[in-house]
């Protein structure tokens, strides 16, 4: 197909029967190794099921010469290739293009359908293409499983402690210097709170410098906080600092309801009027001043809650007690980092807090602590794997509980040195049955995680989810790869097979953070290619997953794919 530079190549297909369609190659005029940047076409969806290939000025010689569509793997439970390679050849012929081209073309296609040849346009080709626009391709990860991991892997710091502190500088009126902040989506949209209110942020040394002296703003921007669920505590330190907030309700993982009333009864028991509208928090200290001191027990031990409260407790006039408070490790961290800076909070890590009022908090250097749940996740990966590998730094009494489970099923861990694990598994590893609680309690963030490993299993575990109740989405998902699973509301149970379940790749969704890094999981253990679409969820919480799986000796990359959504037209 010739194609002037001016011109667009026009065609269109059912998407919903290449709901598996792994990439689009798109090749140079006379060579196949040529290969054209996606980012030089834009792919714009016109109309029902039907998209337009434009190449973007500056590119007019590098025309679309075809479009190769890869079949799903041959095990996928969604698509046989055969209708596969149908569709594709007939997706061809509506190409509007001469017919002796279009044969020629048609044959090339159902080859590579054919012999299923993979044709990944790989991730360097696609660095430049984010953020997607609608219409683009969207990235996904191709794993290719059943290798075996080995070799060492650094844990970053953790997502919920750096979140948490990063909101708790606000209320250092000093400059605040921050270690082991993890590069992510969700920390980068956390500077962004921070700076709509005033807040300095800068790169220096290996880590950041924070500079809340001078607050601008009691209203957070809308858009960033949206996106994340940590951004809302930001309410406990701006109506310390200011006695005034307004901040629009949270985003974070789709995985329940994640009300916001303990949050709000709290400050009003520190002495905030609270008002809720139009999806924002308005919130100011009653005696138009500062809060005050005051004693509130929390009906569940919300992390998110006892961090805002804690940061509100902090700055307020005069004394406060929090019972039945959150004991997990982020929540001390929190409390260490704010005591750094002058705060005077007693018990983090007990079910109460007592906290005397500091009202002018000063600045400090503080380190963050390893992400216990990025650690427990490549235990995990190395578990579903029957690999060894070792990690560091962690602070393994944070993992005491997930350490439990995976001796309890047949893995061997190590504590090799005090901030170093070295796991080892044998190929054959037992079910068993777990219930997620709060701290010290088996996390609710590595339950999906855990029910991809349990598939592969022998005998049949039970998997409890009592903290979200919306979390297990995953399950659907890994049954496309085989898992035998059965739902009932929030409790899996999970039959894996005599000699270790075989999962088969196939494309699948992640629905959510945990939910993807399941699936990740699920990909590295099965038979074949997964590809896993809704990766913006993953990058939210791990800093570089795909490339630290890659140096332990994984297969996965980053590949364009189509937008299931666009299906839903
Ligand atoms: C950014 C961050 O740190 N996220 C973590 C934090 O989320 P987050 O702080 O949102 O989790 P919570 O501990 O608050 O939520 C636990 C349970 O309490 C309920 N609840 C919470 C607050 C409230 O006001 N009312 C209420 O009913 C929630 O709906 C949920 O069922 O802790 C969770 C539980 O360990 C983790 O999974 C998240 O990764
Ligand atoms: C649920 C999580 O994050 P968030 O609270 O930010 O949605 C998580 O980290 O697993």
């Amino acid at each position: 197909m010739k194609q002037g530079s001016s011109g667009s190549v026009g065609f269109s297909f059912e998407r919903k029967n290449f709901r598996s369609i792994a990439s689009i190659r798109v090749l140079g005029e006379h060579s196949s190794t040529n290969v054209c940047k996606s980012d030089s076409f834009n792919w714009v969806l016109k109309g029902r099921n039907r998209f337009c290939l434009t190449p973007i000025c500056g590119v007019e010689n590098r025309v679309a010469l075809e479009v190769v569509l890869e079949a799903p793997p041959p095990n996928s439970p969604l698509h046989s290739p055969e209708a596969a390679a149908l569709e594709s050849a007939s997706y061809l012929e509506s190409l509007s293009s001469p017919r002796a081209e279009l044969g020629n073309r048609s044959s090339k296609a159902t080859q590579t359908l054919t012999s299923l040849k993979k044709t990944i346009l790989h991730s360097s080709a696609l660095t430049d293409m984010s953020p997607f626009r609608p219409g683009h391709l969207v990235e996904c990860f191709e794993v290719e499983g059943r290798r075996r991991l080995s070799g060492e892997v650094n844990i970053s710091g953790a997502k919920n402690s750096a979140l948490a502190v990063l909101a708790g500088a606000i209320c250092s009126e000093g400059q605040v210097y921050l270690e082991m902040i993890p590069d992510l989506h969700d920390v980068r949209r956390m500077f962004q709170v921070l700076q709509s209110v005033g807040v300095k942020v800068q790169r220096a040394s290996s880590g950041f410098m924070i500079d809340a002296k001078d607050l601008t703003s009691v209203e957070p921007c809308s858009e960033a906080v949206r996106k994340l669920r940590a951004s809302f505590f930001v309410i406990g330190a701006l109506l310390g600092r200011k006695g005034e907030a307004v901040v629009p309700l949270p985003g974070g993982c789709n995985i329940g309801a994640r009300p916001i009333d303990l949050h709000v009864r709290g400050l009003e028991a520190l002495g905030a009027d609270i008002e809720i509208r139009q999806g924002k928090v308005f919130g100011r200290a009653l005696n138009g001043r500062n809060l005050t001191g005051g004693s509130f027990f929390l009906d569940y031990p919300s992390v998110g809650a006892t961090e805002t409260l804690m940061m509100a407790a902090a700055l307020a006039d005069g004394h406060t007690t929090l019972s039945n408070v959150a004991q997990e490790p982020e929540v001390v961290d929190l409390a260490n980092f704010l005591n750094s800076c002058g705060a005077c909070i007693q018990g983090a890590g007990t079910n109460t807090l007592s906290i005397s009022g500091i009202r002018k908090l000063h600045g400090t250097e503080y380190c963050v602590i390893p992400d216990r749940i990025e650690a427990g996740t490549f235990l995990i990966a190395a578990a579903i794997t029957r690999s060894s590998i070792s990690m560091n730094p962690v602070i393994p009494k944070h993992l005491a509980s997930v350490i439990e489970k995976l001796r309890t099923i047949g893995c061997q861990i190590q504590v090799t040195r005090s901030d170093s694990l070295r796991i080892n598994c044998a190929e054959m590893l037992r079910s068993c049955n777990v219930k997620t609680l709060p701290y010290p309690g088996f996390p609710t963030d590595l339950q999906p995680q855990l029910m991809s490993l349990l598939t592969t299993c022998s005998g049949q575990s039970v998997l409890e989810e009592t903290v979200f109740e919306g979390r297990m989405r995953q399950a659907e998902e890994l049954q496309k790869l085989g898992a035998q699973i059965k739902m009932s509301r929030n409790i899996a149970i999970i039959n894996g097979k005599e000699t270790g379940s075989l999962l088969y790749g196939a494309p699948v969704l992640a629905t959510d953070l945990r939910a993807g890094a399941a699936l990740v999981l699920a990909g590295l253990s099965a038979e074949g290619t997964t590809y896993i679409e809704g990766i913006s969820h993953i990058d939210r919480g791990y800093e570089k997953l795909d490339l630290k799986l890659r140096l332990l000796g994984a297969s996965i990359q980053r590949a364009p794919c189509l937008p299931a959504e666009l299906t839903l037209e």
